[in-house]
C-alpha cells in the first residue's frame, strides 16, 4: 500500500448541503482533465449535488486566485477548489507562479473566510504531472480525488467555526 496520499477519511461526510466551485486552469489539458474529473467524482461520492458542483476555467494557473474569490462571490460557493498544473519550463517563470499562487491562495481564504483547497500541482516534468492524476497505470492516484474530499471535510468541519467575509 502506498505511504502517500490522503488515506481513509475520519468520518462519514454529508456534501448535500453544499455549493462547491472547481476552478481549473487550461494549461496542460490532459492532464486538467482528470484532476477536475477526479474531484468531481469524489465531490458526487461525498453526496454533493450535480447541481450544486459549479465548473469555471481560467487561462492559467496565475489567473487561479482572483477568479477564485470572484467566483465564490459569483456562485455563493459554501468551497472552491481551484486547480492548476505547473510545469517546470526553461525559466524562472515556474518558480515566480508557484510562489505567488500558493502564497494568494493559502491567504485568500483567511481573507475571505471561505476554504480554498489547493489543487495545484507543481511539477517539475510532464510525467509527474500525469502520475499525479493517475494517468500512469499502476504509478499514483489521481490527486483530484483528495481535492474532492478534502472540500466537503473543510467545509462542513470547520467553517462553521470563521466568519465569512464576502
Ligand atoms: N507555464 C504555465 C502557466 N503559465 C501561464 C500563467 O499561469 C498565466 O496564465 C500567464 O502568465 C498570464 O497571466 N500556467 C499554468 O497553469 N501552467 C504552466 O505550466
Ligand atoms: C509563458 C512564458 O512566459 C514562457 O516563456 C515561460 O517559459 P518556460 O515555461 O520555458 O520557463
Amino acid at each position: 500500500m502506498a505511504v502517500k496520499g490522503l488515506g481513509q477519511i475520519d468520518q462519514e461526510y454529508d456534501g448535500s448541503n453544499l455549493k462547491v466551485g472547481i476552478l481549473h486552469a487550461r494549461w496542460n489539458k490532459e492532464v486538467i482533465d482528470a484532476l477536475v474529473e477526479g474531484a468531481q467524482k469524489r465531490l458526487l461520492e461525498l453526496k454533493v449535488k450535480p447541481e450544486n458542483i459549479i465548473i469555471e476555467s481560467v487561462p492559467g494557473s496565475y489567473e487561479l486566485p482572483f477568479a477564485s474569490a470572484a467566483m465564490i462571490k459569483k456562485h455563493k460557493l459554501d468551497v472552491v477548489i481551484p486547480i492548476g498544473v505547473l510545469i517546470k519550463g526553461s525559466t524562472m517563470h515556474f518558480e515566480y507562479i508557484c510562489d505567488a499562487v500558493s502564497k494568494a491562495l493559502m491567504d485568500l481564504q483567511f481573507k475571505i473566510g471561505v476554504p480554498v483547497i489547493f489543487g495545484v500541482l507543481t511539477c517539475m516534468t510532464e510525467e509527474q504531472a500525469q502520475a499525479r492524476a493517475g494517468l500512469i497505470p499502476g504509478k499514483m492516484h489521481n490527486h483530484g480525488e483528495d481535492w474532492g474530499a478534502c472540500a466537503v471535510e473543510t467545509a462542513l468541519k470547520w467553517s462553521p467555526y470563521v466568519e465569512r467575509k464576502i
